[in-house]
């Protein structure tokens, strides 16, 4: 590969990379593609890609699903790797297609990134992590190529405020979380945000917030809508989280 593109979520920048990536990587020429960039507002963009910016790394945004910014990402990738083909060129060799390889964690976008770049259907993408699952190349155009790897990069399930952001934002199967408790820890962070806060929460769903209790609140809206049903009234919360009824925001700002 000659250049590694590593796709991340847009809303947790931070939850959706491994600590040992640069470890991994080594000094390969790299793009950062924040993904789902519809999910997240202006300012969040502009502050992560400040913050990137600053840290050296060339970072891109983009929309898997309408193909926004995957041009940007096959120009930048070809640009960065244009050294292959200077140094082929200095040894007599003829030139050959730059092979960029595109890696995340499952679910962030990485297959409806390929196929908007090749506009047709080369790879299964699903709302569901882990559908990934064989490596091919594919060709974009006579001077790039692609390395279809996605899912390859394990989860720090081990990491627990990360792994909640992950449950929070769809991108671990539902199986390996209490809905309740995510939901809950869901609420106690919308409450805090402050362009959702504690009123927009109240006033979606009709009931009061005492305090900042998550746990109470989706108790309270279990009974108020769904029987005293609790993972419903969670999977409500989480669901319109994800429809972005709460406005787009990211989970995550950059550290200073
Ligand atoms: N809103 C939004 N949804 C997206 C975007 N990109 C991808 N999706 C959706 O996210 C889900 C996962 O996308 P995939 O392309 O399958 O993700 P993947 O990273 O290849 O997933 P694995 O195969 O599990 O590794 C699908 O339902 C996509 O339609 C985006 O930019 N915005």
């Amino acid at each position: 590969m000659d250049v590694v593109i590593e796709v991340r979520d847009a809303r947790i920048p931070l939850s959706t990379t491994h600590p040992l990536m640069d470890q991994w990587l080594g000094n390969r020429k790299r793009i950062l593609v924040l993904n789902r960039e519809d999910m997240i507002s202006m300012a969040d963009r502009n502050a992560w890609a400040t913050y990137f910016a600053k840290q050296g790394t060339k970072v891109i945004f983009s929309n898997g699903q309408l193909g926004m910014g995957t041009m940007k990402l096959s120009r930048l990738a070809k640009a960065l790797a244009s050294d292959v083909n200077v140094k082929r060129r200095s040894k007599g060799l003829l030139p050959r297609a730059v092979r960029a390889g595109i890696v995340g964690y499952p679910n962030v976008g990485k297959s409806s990134l390929i196929n908007r770049l090749l506009k047709r259907r080369m790879c299964p993408a699903a709302p569901r992590p882990g559908v990934t699952r064989v490596l091919k190349w594919v060709r974009f155009g006579k001077d790039l190529e692609f390395l279809d790897s996605p899912g390859i990069i394990p989860m720090r399930i081990s990491d627990q405020a990360a792994a909640i952001k992950l449950a929070i934002c769809d991108d671990i199967g539902e199986r390996s979380y209490d809905v309740a408790d995510v939901a809950a820890i869901l609420v106690q962070m919308l409450a805090r945000i402050p362009t959702v806060g504690i009123t927009a929460l109240q006033n979606r769903y009709k009931i009061d917030m005492d305090g900042t209790c998550g746990k109470t609140f989706v108790q309270k809206l279990a009974l108020h809508l769904f029987n005293g049903d609790t993972h419903q009234a969670a999977f409500r919360i989480l669901t319109d989280f994800r429809k972005g009824k709460f406005g787009w925001i990211s989970l995550e700002r950059p550290p200073r």
